[in-house]
């Protein structure tokens, strides 16, 4: 009977606000902005680095709402095109999408010159994540960071290996708190939801493991600050990895 253990990235396995926060400042300080510290960053840090820029953008007074709707299609006649342009501006939308668009190309390489520079990974991963493999359960990274980036921080910290499957934020349509990406992990792994325990850092992974019907664990050590409580409490918080035993998981995964 297969035990899936399913772990969140950023706040959970890494602290990657610091080199997050580096590239922030790199993008910005283009667009002749000031650079945000990174205690600010870590709130904006969860539903992966697009909609980080977003948030920033915004906080910054560029865009007028941090995730901006795209304009509609142009069509294919001229008459088509005027159309779409006059209702874009009634909506008053395009402008602010086709800058976060025309940012995220820059911060997108920016991110990747700094992914796995300054981020480490929390203290006893590595070793819980050997003794998981050595009792034979399944592990998957399930983030909302976009996979490239995800792929290039596993495999800069040395875990990479570790894992059977990454599901990112951009590996299906919909991501963190849809319970479809859970059910895509059970079916890689042919699991139910009472073989899989997620553990994260924020009211997102516990909904996430909520609407699936898995257990969840949260770490304190993660990013969003605060407790969730009532609905959105974990099922069992965790102060250090080293407490973690797999048979633990195994047994909660399992009953
Ligand atoms: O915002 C991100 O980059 C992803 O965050 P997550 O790994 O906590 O889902
Ligand atoms: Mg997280």
């Amino acid at each position: 009977m297969p035990s899936v253990l399913l772990f969140d990235l950023d706040g959970t396995l890494m602290d990657t606000a610091p080199e997050i926060a580096d590239a922030l400042g790199d993008t910005l300080a283009r667009l002749g902005l000031p650079p945000v510290d990174e205690a600010r960053v870590r709130g904006w840090i969860g539903d992966g680095a697009r909609a980080l820029l977003g948030k920033a953008l915004c906080d910054a007074g560029v865009l007028s709402t941090p995730s901006p709707v795209a304009p509609h299609p142009a069509g294919d006649t001229a008459a088509d095109a005027a159309g779409a342009a006059r209702r874009d501006l009634t909506a008053g939308r395009g402008g602010d999408a086709a800058l976060l668009a025309q940012a995220w190309r820059g911060f997108a390489v920016d991110y990747a010159l700094r992914c796995g520079s300054r981020s480490r990974l929390f203290p006893g991963v590595a070793a819980l994540l050997a003794r998981c493999r050595e009792r034979g359960l399944r592990l998957a990274v399930l983030t909302n960071k976009e996979g490239r980036f995800a792929h290039q921080l596993l495999v800069r910290h040395g875990i990479a290996e570790a894992f059977d499957l990454v599901v990112a934020g951009d590996s299906l349509p919909v991501r963190k708190p849809d319970p479809a990406v859970v059910h895509h992990a059970l079916q890689a792994f042919d699991a139910e939801p009472d073989q899989a325990l997620l553990i994260g850092d924020s009211v997102t992974d516990v909904r996430t493991a909520r609407a699936a019907g898995i257990g969840v664990w949260l770490v304190r050590h993660g990013y969003p600050g605060g407790e969730p409580a009532g609905a959105d409490a974990p099922d069992r918080w965790l102060d250090h990895f080293d407490a973690v035993e797999p048979e633990a998981c195994a047994r909660v995964a399992i009953a």
